[in-house]
């Protein structure tokens, strides 16, 4: 009979539980074959099988062409916070996130994932989270989507070096990263004139 095959919503990706409170690191089954791989890399109704039910309504696919480039930290304030569900189409780059709910235990903190075409990881970042991201490959593109659109009125930036946080990017001694002029004058952290207070 057709379409009787049944699969195991839970079985095509693993989800991993971080220090971060709601960012989750997950890897969606890939099915090698001679050719290559499959793999599902987003998926409403597996991802709610496992209780994560987001609603995104924007993918964003940018190339960076050299190694050590850095984009982030950025965010957008609410109305229009996004949560942002990452993954890295070619190349490889370290992923980080940063909280910035002002209520969290977590306040200020940061973690960093690798993500890269042979992984096939994704990180899942809720709103309320700076995102950025250091490329450790050449022609590196990263794609993601958003559970907003873009709002340039409340997009914001935070120093990607900015020492109350203290990312290790992986950068060597005395090498400066690629950066846009908005992300090379962006304010600290303790500099945002507003206190945000983001949901969940
Ligand atoms: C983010 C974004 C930018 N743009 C435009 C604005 C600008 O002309 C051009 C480049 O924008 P940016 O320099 O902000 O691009 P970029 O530095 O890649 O910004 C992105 O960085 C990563 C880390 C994120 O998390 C994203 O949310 C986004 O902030 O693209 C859009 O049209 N839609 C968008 O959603």
């Amino acid at each position: 009979m057709a379409c009787a095959k049944k699969r195991l919503e839970e079985t095509l990706v693993q989800i991993t539980t971080t220090k971060l409170a709601g960012v989750l690191i997950l890897s969606p089954a890939r099915f090698g074959d001679a050719r290559g791989f499959f793999s599902e890399s987003w998926n409403r109704k597996t991802l709610a099988a496992q209780g994560i039910t987001l609603d995104f309504v924007q993918d964003n696919h940018s190339l960076s062409a050299q190694i050590g480039t850095i984009r982030g930290l950025h965010f957008q304030s609410p109305p229009h916070a996004q949560a942002k569900l990452v993954r890295c189409g070619r190349g490889c780059l370290f992923d980080v996130a940063v909280d910035i709910r002002r209520d969290s235990p977590t306040y200020g903190q940061w973690l960093g994932e690798e993500l890269s075409d042979q992984n096939g990881r994704q990180l899942l970042i809720p709103a309320g989270f700076l995102h950025g991201f250091i490329t450790r490959a050449p022609d590196t593109e990263i794609i993601y989507k958003c559970t907003d659109y873009y709002a340039p009125a409340c997009d914001g930036a935070v120093r990607f070096d900015d020492p109350d946080i203290g990312i290790d990017w992986g950068l060597p001694a005395g090498v400066a990263p690629i950066l846009s002029d908005k992300d090379a004058a962006a304010p600290l952290l303790r500099d945002l004139d507003t206190p945000f207070v983001f949901e969940g």
